[in-house]
């Protein structure tokens, strides 16, 4: 029997209030309204983006929610006037919107789009409502996707088809950590052969840098990250050095430690930690004269970034990107094809795999240092 047009029942990982475990329960998903896409969701990832929500340090953080945006589902039905996207399409959500008329989108400047980002920092779907409700009472969408849930309404501009022969516990992963890593280091940096690299933190996102610095031919890719698990990680993925900053002589601090093995400094470097420490150590340890540092991770409320004005009088330059600078209905399908060709690796990221009812497990995973991605079947 169809379901367009009516309420599904489901069950969804609910995040009720802050710096509490997802509790697993029935919801009721509303019918997409006009431009709006309903998708049942096969698979999804588990960010550290979302456990830093629902940590509670997350500026934007608000409950009752579902959180999640790395996920890969097949299209359940359409509202009015969506063209990008039909009932049967096999696609990502996307957190980074792409409406291709913005400002934003126009620009040619940024992947950033602005035509639904004001609602979806509120948990709220364009129209300012929104399509979940449990126990008699609304919850919160996140970040235009909250793939925690078996089915999950999100804004056509937030969604894209991709090869459907492509394993969607494969895609989730390309709705976030790997794309974000890999587009920082091939779209935002555009790494020139024989660049010399250095990625703090080696997670998903970090590891996805590398692979993206391997690709571009970079010259030195050196991974620093205080926990030595991460060095064999690092060198499966193709990094060339590894430095643990805590086991380095009291004497040398990891900024001098870089600019010597790289001979005055990185071309680019790479927070993937989300410490405002880290960053400056990054920003520091670029070359002179033209080095740059791309922030990637994400700080808790309150935290600042800070260094001397020095260093970017003399040359250093300071920036960030959101998914890795990469557009997402524009260029998320040419990724899941080089993933099908090979070019780009993707099941090496799994570490883990839970069904829903252990969504609980896959965060507790993240803390342990040994979980690059949990991967959650949502069936
Ligand atoms: N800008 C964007 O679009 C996106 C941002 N993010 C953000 O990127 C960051 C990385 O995400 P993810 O890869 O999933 O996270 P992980 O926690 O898996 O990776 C972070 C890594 O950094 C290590 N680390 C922690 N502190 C330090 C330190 N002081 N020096 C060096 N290494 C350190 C951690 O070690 P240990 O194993 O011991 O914890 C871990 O290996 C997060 O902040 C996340 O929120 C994620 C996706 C998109
Ligand atoms: N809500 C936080 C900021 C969180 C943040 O920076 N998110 C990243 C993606 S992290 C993915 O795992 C992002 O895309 N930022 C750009 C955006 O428009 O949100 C806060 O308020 O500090
Ligand atoms: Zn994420
Ligand atoms: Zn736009």
């Amino acid at each position: 029997m169809s379901t367009t047009g009516k309420s599904i029942f489901c069950k969804a990982a609910v995040a009720w209030e802050a710096g509490k475990e997802l509790s697993i329960e029935d919801i009721e998903v509303l019918p997409p309204r006009a431009h709006e896409v309903r998708i049942k969701i096969y698979y999804t990832g588990v960010c550290h983006t979302d456990a830093y929500t629902l940590s509670g340090v997350d500026p934007e953080g608000a409950f009752p929610v579902v959180l999640g945006h790395e996920g890969a589902g097949i299209v359940e039905s359409v509202g009015e006037g969506v063209t990008n996207v039909k009932p049967g399409d096999h696609v990502i959500a996307l957190y980074t919107a792409e409406c291709r008329e913005c400002k934003f989108c126009k620009s040619g400047k940024t992947n950033l789009c602005g035509s639904v980002r004001a609602t979806q920092g509120l948990g709220l779907m364009p129209d300012g409502t929104s399509r979940f409700k449990c126990k008699g009472q609304d919850l919160l969408h996140f970040m235009g996707c909250s793939t925690f849930s078996q089915y999950t309404v999100v804004a056509d501009v937030s969604v894209v088809a991709v090869n459907p022969a492509a394993g969607m516990d494969k895609t989730c992963l390309l709705g976030c950590g790997i794309t974000t890593g890999y587009g920082a280091a091939t779209i935002t940096a555009d790494i020139k052969p024989g660049e010399n690299v250095a990625i703090f933190g080696a997670g998903c996102v970090g590891l996805s840098v590398v692979q993206g610095a391997v690709e571009k031919k970079a010259g030195k890719i050196i991974v620093v990250d205080i926990n030595n698990k991460k060095k064999d990680w690092s060198f499966k993925f193709g990094a060339t050095d590894f430095v643990n900053p805590l086991e380095l002589p009291k004497d040398t601090a990891i900024v001098d430690k870089l600019i010597e093995m790289t001979d005055g400094g990185c071309d680019f470097t790479f927070d993937c930690t989300g410490n405002v420490k880290v960053m400056r150590n990054a920003l520091e340890a670029c070359h002179k004269g033209w080095g740059t540092s791309i922030i990637i991770g994400v700080a808790a409320a309150g935290q600042e970034i800070s260094t001397r004005p020095f260093q970017l009088v003399t040359g250093r330059n300071w920036r960030g990107c959101a998914f890795g600078g990469v557009k997402g209905r524009t260029q998320l399908p040419g990724l899941v094809e080089d993933y099908m060709a090979g070019k780009i690796k993707v099941e090496d990221f799994i570490t883990h795999r839970y069904p829903l009812e252990k969504i609980t497990t896959a965060f507790n995973d993240m803390h342990a240092g040994d979980c690059i991605r949990a991967v959650i079947n949502m069936d």
